[in-house]
């Protein structure tokens, strides 16, 4: 029988074929008894040096423990979130629905201007100057449930009610604003009969930045119509693309440059500039950081045919992949992997480390991203032994992606601008003959998000969030 040390090294190491759903850092420790499984992979694992994962706050690790991996289409509504709190202050110390809020935490979010900037909204407090030791001399709870401390070092903070209601919430809910979480709606095919679409009109007029953000992080993309009477000149189309995007967030330079208009004329080393076909896959696997929005407008196509652009809901595709056999979901989710773009002179560009194609929230579970490149990807972290298992979860999760049922097949026209979430949706095209010139641009994820919280939560509703 082997010791509970042993058996705790061996969970902290099998970080591949850990038992199902468990997020990757915790540190659940399954009874010895029920480590049959671990034991196993441990004799593996020894073979694949892995990163030490600790977890030193018992709590989080209990939260994390009953945490599953996956595709979550629901969310918390904002509105609903920390509704019927209870605030008090007890002894002199403010109590949170019954747990007692740590004093060096209240004093860290006063949000005075003393100790916040009032423009810039930095703290201005030196936290680990606070004497550990300090106390509340007096506090009382407001109708708002904001709290007003006085400190015994005769400092005042006040506290909003929304903040300190934050504190009841777990994981899942803190994410809600933190992450623009939203409902997530997964489509197939049948996405083509009603595909979501703003008017750049809209756009123009205030409203539609809103509403076309918000769809994006919905259904994974969006159509912008430019209206017909507008024109279709070339120039134009490309200005009109270009001032759309830079609504949402400034445009990503890369080897490829900054706004894109391309045709198949090789002027960046990379099968996008040709013609042949391209399956479906996300771009920029070999980034660590891939753009979070890609998009496309067609501004021409003469002299042939196809072309076809190709959508699939990679989340969707995800969970029919966890449905139908979780382990190779696991494996898509534990296995590290490399890519690179390498075909333009001096560039070899690769991540800093490899990354697995279903990446999770380690925090709720919740994938977050899917990265998905065949032509690019480059070594996969498995002794060579056990590599085939990755090309087996691999090739079911790529039978999902080709299903007809999971394929939205669409002709791109000038004056439509396709705009989706290259961290979700995965894209491609037919191969084509004729002279085709397509416009876009990659915009960062954390830029897009910005703009999503903003519209969704407005300003205030993001900011009353950001001390816990
Ligand atoms: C979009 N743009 C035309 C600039 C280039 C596309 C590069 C495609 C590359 N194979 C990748 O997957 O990232
Ligand atoms: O030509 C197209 O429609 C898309 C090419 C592509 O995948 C890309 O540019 O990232
Ligand atoms: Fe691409």
């Amino acid at each position: 029988m082997r010791s509970m040390v042993a058996a705790r090294r061996a969970v902290r190491q099998s970080n591949f074929l850990r038992p199902t759903n468990q997020a990757l850092s915790t540190t659940t420790i399954a009874p010895v008894s029920s480590c049959t499984q671990l034991r196993r992979v441990s004799d593996v694992s020894k073979r694949i040096p892995l990163p030490r994962v600790t977890s030193a706050v018992p709590n989080a690790k209990r939260q994390f423990a009953t945490l599953e991996r996956g595709v979550r289409e629901d969310v918390i509504l904002a509105d609903n979130l920390y509704q019927n709190v209870d605030i008090k202050v007890t002894n002199n110390h403010v109590q949170v629905d019954g747990k007692e809020v740590p004093n060096i935490w209240l004093r860290d979010n006063c949000q005075c201007h003393e100790c916040i900037h009032e423009a810039t909204r930095q703290r201005l407090l030196d936290t680990f100057n606070i004497p550990k030791d300090l106390a509340i001399d007096s506090a009382e709870v407001g109708t708002d449930q904001s709290v007003n401390i006085t400190w015994n070092d005769g400092h005042q903070s006040v506290l909003p009610g929304s903040l300190l209601r934050s504190v009841a919430g777990d994981a899942e809910s803190r994410s809600t604003i933190r992450q623009g979480l939203t409902k997530t709606s997964l489509w197939d095919s049948t996405i083509s009969k009603n595909p979501p679409l703003v008017s750049a009109a809209d756009i123009n007029q205030g409203t539609g930045l809103e509403d076309l953000v918000i769809k994006i992080r919905e259904h994974g993309f969006c159509y912008v119509e430019i209206p017909s009477s507008d024109g279709r000149d070339p120039d134009f189309l490309l200005q009109t693309t270009q001032d759309v995007l830079k609504k949402i967030a400034f445009i990503r330079e890369t080897h490829y440059g900054g706004f894109y208009d391309f045709t198949a004329d090789l002027a960046s080393a990379d099968t996008a500039y040709t013609n042949i076909a391209l399956e479906a896959h996300t771009d920029n696997t070999y980034f660590s950081d891939p753009a979070g929005l890609q998009a496309f407008h067609l501004i021409s196509h003469t002299d042939g045919e196809g072309g076809a652009s190709l959508l699939v809901d990679g989340f969707k595709a995800a969970a029919d992949l966890q449905k139908q056999d979780p382990k190779a979901y696991d494996i898509l989710s534990d296995v590290n992997v490399y890519a690179h773009a390498s075909g333009n002179d001096g560039i070899s560009i690769q991540p800093y480390r490899g990354f697995p194609v279903l990446e999770h929230d380690p925090a709720t579970g919740r994938l977050l991203r899917v990265r998905w490149n065949s032509s690019d990807r480059a070594g996969i972290e498995l002794p060579i032994e056990r590599v085939e298992e990755w090309y087996d979860a691999a090739r079911k999760f790529n039978d999902l992606l080709k299903l007809k049922e999971n394929e939205y097949w669409e002709q791109l026209v000038p004056g439509r601008i396709l705009i989706f979430d290259n961290w979700r949706v995965m894209h491609g095209r037919s191969s084509f003959t004729g002279k085709r010139r397509i416009c876009g641009a990659y915009i960062n994820r954390d830029d897009w998000l910005s703009r999503f919280k903003i519209a969704r939560f407005g300003q205030d509703g993001v900011l009353k969030e950001l001390g816990v």
